[in-house]
């Protein structure tokens, strides 16, 4: 742990100004030469863009290679613009005498020899930015921090990578240590911010890990698991790009105000092709709004609840008790449960889902209604006539009725509204939500589903009004019950492709009509088919939408990522890893997390128990073991609480002392409003979060007023947060609110990142860790 920088010579200051520092100047100059390379860049990106734009017509090869072009420079654009912040923030100096610069992105001299001018801090050549040290100088002579402002360089801290000069004391292998330092130190806003100037070692082997299989990343709270996520997904999409950006990479997060949190990070670092979501935002059409109470919820997410929903739908494939009777053209044609047994049999060996199968079972109940029609048709027809003696060519069950009446008779079954509510009764047509909403509505439906995988009381649990909100424990079920039900898109598929033939049918109708046309094939002017083919004419009426792969994701359940990226990877119940898998059949994955911090009911609490079913042990495990949150007096009180979690398990060294002790007030006689205002006084311009047990935070919202700096949270909410000071309210209500109550108070009291203060009912906090 370090108190202060100790090896760095954080030289520049910012109150020197360039011209008094010609270190400073130097810099100046040449990062002032990088942002005009960036504005010039621009400039012929956005001259391209817009000649793009502008032109029409041509080829449909021609048309795609703009809508290429197109996306390119919007693309390039935005990368351009984002990257505006910090664009340069470090300089390596070798032994050899090369200098190398390193920033956001790759700028290069075109003029020149193509020679780098600044080096894309994803690159190879940038690692030892990154890992050089002074015991592994890879070359290194010295690490430069390039601290701006604006465009402004306003700081340097220089590493000089000599071991004489290292300082024997530190032992967390720190690179940067001034510059990490001080970005530690900076007040929090709300949003999380990006670390591209100060990746640590065991960080940048994280984020350039390999893209294949899944990569889990362990790590106590503070250790920068999210960073390097997102980093890492960053990383990914530019090592990687031909790869991912078709498919592109979906980053899971706990709830919205968490992905509001991190959703700066990659548009900072010039990537916007990411899809940033909630496992509850991943069925396309459903918002799940409603709430369930943990212990419902901790049901809906086990893994039982798939067989659950497979008995659901096969009840749904009925047969009748006795015989099925359908009306049908002044008759009544019955059908024996043997024959809706046979078709049932029929339709489930087909293996396909219960709404594909339908087709099958629909069919054979048709064919056997058709031979009922016939057979009644044919008695009918012989009704009244005498008997004539047989000839000697004839049988007696000769037909009367041949193949094409037969059809006929199927056809006008299948058109019969009766006919088809009949075998609608049997195994109708439904879709996840229908089938999900009656089961939850329905104790009877539910009895049946469930069986003896669940007591009698936690089904009970389950049961709700038909009319109640979804809530994210539903969507795994849904998502599960749509690829359980399938979709009969025959039919749709089959008018699809008609309307696409009329269409193109249709287009070349009309350019055969114009090019009739004596004054449009005038030889000054363009042929319509040189502007216009049949094909492009098709595609323009359906409007096809240009949308990112990220935008095309959001909308498709059925899209499955290059890369999928999961932030509290612990909080995953079984039936949302079932989900996930789905939308990642490649396997390529990156789960970070932290057992201990697992709050969710139905979470992990070992990541081989979570991934056995999906992986096996085909996973890699990477550890990070230092904490850049919080400081060390305060996880000295953490880890009072990480013992009760298992006494096994170790908190991460933090990285620095505040210097400011945790203080603690009983309630009784604690004013929380004054805490409160001294608290924001004390963050000078920070935020604050106050932490309760979800039966306070109604109390509390009231007893408060607003601020923008504050925020009210339950501990669930503050999941991968951080505030500059932090409350927790009533710990020992956390611990005792739920089966994960220590967890849940260990992630409360590490959420700060200088001050913490604890309220509590009955003890301090060592006194609860003692007496729990
Ligand atoms: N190398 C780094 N340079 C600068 N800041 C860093 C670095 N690594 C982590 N941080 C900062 O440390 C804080 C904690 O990081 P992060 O939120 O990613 O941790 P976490 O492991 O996800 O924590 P938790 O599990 O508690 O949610 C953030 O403010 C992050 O920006």
């Amino acid at each position: 742990m370090v108190g202060h920088p100790s090896r760095s010579e954080s030289g520049s200051p910012l109150s020197v100004l360039p011209d008094e520092n010609p270190e400073l100047a130097a810099e100046q100059d040449y990062v002032s030469r990088l942002y005009r390379k960036l504005d010039s860049e621009r400039e012929t990106v956005q001259r391209r863009l817009t000649g793009v734009l502008a032109e029409t017509g041509g080829t449909p090869q021609a048309r795609t290679e703009r809508d290429v072009a197109t996306t390119t420079y919007s693309d390039r654009l935005t990368q351009l613009t984002s990257v505006e912040q910090g664009l340069c923030f470090g300089r390596l100096d070798f032994h050899d005498g090369e200098t190398t610069y390193v920033g956001r992105l790759g700028l290069f001299d075109e003029e020149g020899d193509y020679e780098p001018l600044l080096l894309d801090w994803r690159a190879p050549a940038a690692r030892p930015f990154y890992l050089a040290t002074a015991a592994s100088p890879d070359g290194v002579r010295r690490r430069r921090h390039i601290r701006t402002l604006s465009r402004k360089v306003v700081g340097l801290d220089d590493e000089i990578l000599d071991l004489s000069a290292a300082d024997q004391g530190h032992d967390l292998g720190l690179a940067g240590e001034a510059a990490l330092l001080a970005a530690l130190e900076r007040r929090r806003t709300g949003e999380m911010s990006d670390i591209v100037a100060t990746i640590q070692g065991e960080q940048d082997r994280i984020i350039r890990d390999e893209l294949s299989g899944v990569l889990v990343v362990q790590g106590g709270p503070g250790t920068g698991k999210t960073a390097v996520a997102l980093h890492r997904a960053a990383y990914l999409l530019y090592t990687y790009r031909q790869q991912l950006a078709t498919r592109g990479v979906l980053v899971v997060g706990p709830n919205s105000t968490f992905l509001r949190y991190i959703g700066q990070v990659l548009p900072s670092l010039g990537e916007t092709g990411v899809l940033l979501s909630t496992i509850g935002q991943l069925f396309p059409g459903v918002r799940a709004k409603g709430e369930d109470s943990r212990e419902a919820a901790e049901i809906k997410g086990r893994a039982v609840l798939a067989d659950v929903l497979a008995d659901a739908v096969a009840d749904r494939q009925q047969v009748p008790e006795d015989v099925l009777r359908v009306e049908f053209d002044d008759d009544v044609l019955e059908l024996d449960k043997a024959t809706c047994e046979r078709a049932r049999d029929k339709a489930r060996g087909t293996l396909r889902p219960h709404n594909v199968a339908r087709r099958v079972f629909v069919g054979q109940l048709l064919d056997a209604l058709a031979e009922r029609a016939a057979g009644h048709y044919e008695v009918d027809l012989f009704e009244g006539v005498p008997e004539i003696p047989l000839g000697e060519d004839e049988t007696p069950d000769a037909e009367v009725l041949d193949a094409r009446d037969r059809t006929e008779i199927r056809a006008e079954l299948a058109e019969s509204k009766t006919v088809l509510a009949a075998l609608d009764s049997l195994w109708p047509k439904v879709s996840p939500q229908r089938l999900l909403r009656e089961l939850f509505a329905s104790p009877e439906r539910l009895e049946s589903a469930v069986g003896n995988r669940l007591t009698k009381a936690e089904r009970a649990l389950l049961v709700r009004p038909a009319k109640s909100r979804w809530t994210p424990a539903d969507v795994p079920l849904l998502d599960e019950l749509a690829e359980l039900l399938g979709e009969d898109d025959t039919e749709e598929r089959a008018a699809r492709e008609r309307r696409e033939r009329e269409e193109r049918a249709y287009a070349e109708g009309v350019l055969d009509i114009l090019e009739q046309d004596e004054e449009i094939i005038d030889e000054e002017i363009l042929r319509v088919s040189d502007i216009l083919d049949s094909e492009l004419f098709a595609e323009r009426q359906q409007r096809r939408s240009e949308l990112t792969a990220a935008e095309r994701a959001a909308r498709d359940r059925r899209w499955t990522f290059g890369h999928v990226i999961v932030d509290e990877a612990q909080e995953l119940s079984p039936m949302d890893w079932r989900l996930l898998m789905r939308r990642v059949p490649s396997r390529s994955m990156t789960l970070v997390g932290d057992v201990a911090q697992t709050g969710a009911p139905a979470g992990a609490s070992s990541w081989g128990e979570m991934l056995g079913p999906y992986v096996g042990d085909r996973w890699r495990l990477r550890e990070l073991t230092v904490n850049y949150r919080t400081p060390a007096e305060i996880m000295a009180l953490a880890a009072g609480a990480l013992a009760h979690v298992d006494p096994g398990l170790r908190a991460p060294d933090s990285v620095r002392e505040s210097g400011v002790r945790p203080w603690q007030l009983p309630a009784a006689g604690a004013d929380l409003p004054s805490i409160v205002d001294k608290e924001l006084a004390a963050a000078d311009g920070g935020t604050i979060a106050v932490l309760c047990p979800a039966a306070r935070l109604g109390g509390v919202r009231a007893a408060l007023q607003e601020d923008e700096r504050l925020s009210l949270l339950t501990v669930e909410e503050a999941k991968g947060l951080e505030f500059d000071g932090v409350v927790v309210l009533a710990p020992e209500e956390i611990v005792a609110a739920s089966p994960r109550g220590w967890n849940d108070l260990y992630v409360a009291l590490t959420r700060a990142t200088r001050r913490l203060g604890v309220v509590y009912t009955a003890h301090e906090l060592e006194a609860l860790v003692g007496a729990g």
